[in-house]
């Protein structure tokens, strides 16, 4: 039955496809309310992301700084996964961010470095297989004050990409998550950083500058963790929005068919049309763009007085940027479409969608 409706939805999105291509008065927004009651979304809570995407996105102007346009770090990256926190290190730079730096532990630094010159790596943290018991403490605090001499340069961090669960390393990462928030650092949070969080809730509980981007498994834990029960995807929108209201108004990116984002007042979705490929990376690519859109969103609300979530906006934008890329990568490489393909989309899908001035 499932596979069924699946085919039919795909036909469809097919023959919407077709249509776009052979009727160009057909709008881009027109064809995404289209995919909105296909798919179940809710055509109303549909936003047009790419006049938000173009009104925060900056100007390349001469007189700007390297830095201006924004310093991330990605916290994350051990042993067993290099991939995660380079495809969103790497995603944030390929956007426009001046610089990005990934803080990972000792033994993944070097083949994060050999992925890419671009990144600044810090090979900072430890994990317990490396770690004797009566030195925990004094390697906590040296990484915590290696951390600290970075930390308020950062326009944002993203929290979790290809960290692993280790209960030393995340202690630390507790560490960093409290000072970053006592900074008024925004913090993207993501794979295993959401597992952290899931059992410590107080490091963002009541923090607006922390985003959550759970996918279908890190969403229903925390579900299951803060509302007490299953997902009801009937009353999909109210529950997300109840479950970013418990968490003290964080804003949550629930990632799926459509995305839907929630800061516990509102709730917004996107269906722009991505890629039926599930390949694993394309949550890592979505990190790292919406750390660097909600760090020129809050430049913007700065700048103008705005007083629109700057982490909505910035959900709003990464999610629409990452479908767009999707999308295109997907016209070109079909089944064999892998997350690198989808980060070599990225500079044209945002000069399409924002040409530079
Ligand atoms: N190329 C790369 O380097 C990529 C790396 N990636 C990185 O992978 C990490 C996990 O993210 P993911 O998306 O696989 O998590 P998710 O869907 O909850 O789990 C799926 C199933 O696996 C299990 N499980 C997972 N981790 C476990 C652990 N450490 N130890 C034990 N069990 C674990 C989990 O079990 P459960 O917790 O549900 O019992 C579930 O059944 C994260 O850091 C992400 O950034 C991805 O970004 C992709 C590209
Ligand atoms: N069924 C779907 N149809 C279209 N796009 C989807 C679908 N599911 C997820 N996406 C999009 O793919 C991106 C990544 O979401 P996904 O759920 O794959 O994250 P993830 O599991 O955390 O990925 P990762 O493998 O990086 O950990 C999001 O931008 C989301 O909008
Ligand atoms: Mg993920």
């Amino acid at each position: 039955m499932q596979q069924c409706s699946g085919g039919i939805i795909r036909r469809q999105q097919h023959l919407i496809r077709c249509l776009a291509v052979n009727e160009t008065l057909i709008s881009v927004n027109k064809i995404t309310r289209m995919q909105s009651v296909m798919s179940g979304a809710s055509p109303n809570l549909e936003v047009d992301a790419l006049s938000i995407l173009r009104s925060i996105s900056p100007t390349l102007d001469p007189n700007k700084h390297k830095g201006q346009a924004g310093k991330i770090a990605v916290v994350g990256g051990c042993r067993e996964y290099t991939g995660a926190p380079y495809f969103s290190a790497i995603s944030a730079l390929k956007i426009g961010a001046d610089l990005s730096h990934v803080i990972c532990t000792k033994d993944a630094a070097p083949v994060i470095k050999s992925y890419s010159p671009e990144l600044i790596v810090h090979p900072l943290l430890e994990e317990s297989y490396n770690v004797r018991e009566e030195d925990r403490k004094s390697i906590s605090t040296r990484v915590l004050a290696e951390v600290d001499k970075w930390l308020e340069r950062f326009d944002c961090l993203v929290i979790g990409p290809g960290l692993g669960r280790d209960p030393f390393l995340l202690d630390c990462v507790s560490d960093i998550m409290k000072h970053a928030r006592q900074s008024n650092v925004p913090m993207v949070i993501d794979g295993d950083g959401l597992f952290l969080v899931t059992n410590r809730l107080d490091l963002v509980s009541g923090y607006p500058l922390a985003v959550l981007t759970p996918n279908v498994n890190e969403y229903k834990r925390l579900v299951q963790t803060v509302l007490n029960c299953e997902v009801n995807d009937q009353d999909g929108p109210q529950q997300l929005l109840s479950l970013a209201s418990s968490i003290g108004g964080v804003t949550i990116l629930r990632k799926g068919q459509s995305d839907y984002f929630s800061d516990g007042k509102e709730v917004k979705s996107v269906s722009i049309f991505g890629s039926p490929r599930r390949c694993g990376g394309q949550g890592d690519i979505l990190s790292g763009s919406v750390a660097v859109f909600l760090s020129w969103a809050r430049q913007v609300a700065a700048k103008e007085g705005t007083h629109t979530n700057p982490a909505m906006l910035g959900c709003i934008a990464g999610s629409a940027l990452m479908r767009k890329a999707a999308s295109l990568a997907f016209e070109d490489k079909k089944r064999s479409t892998l997350t690198s393909d989808i980060i070599e989309c990225l500079g044209r899908s945002l000069e399409d969608i924002c040409p530079v001035r």
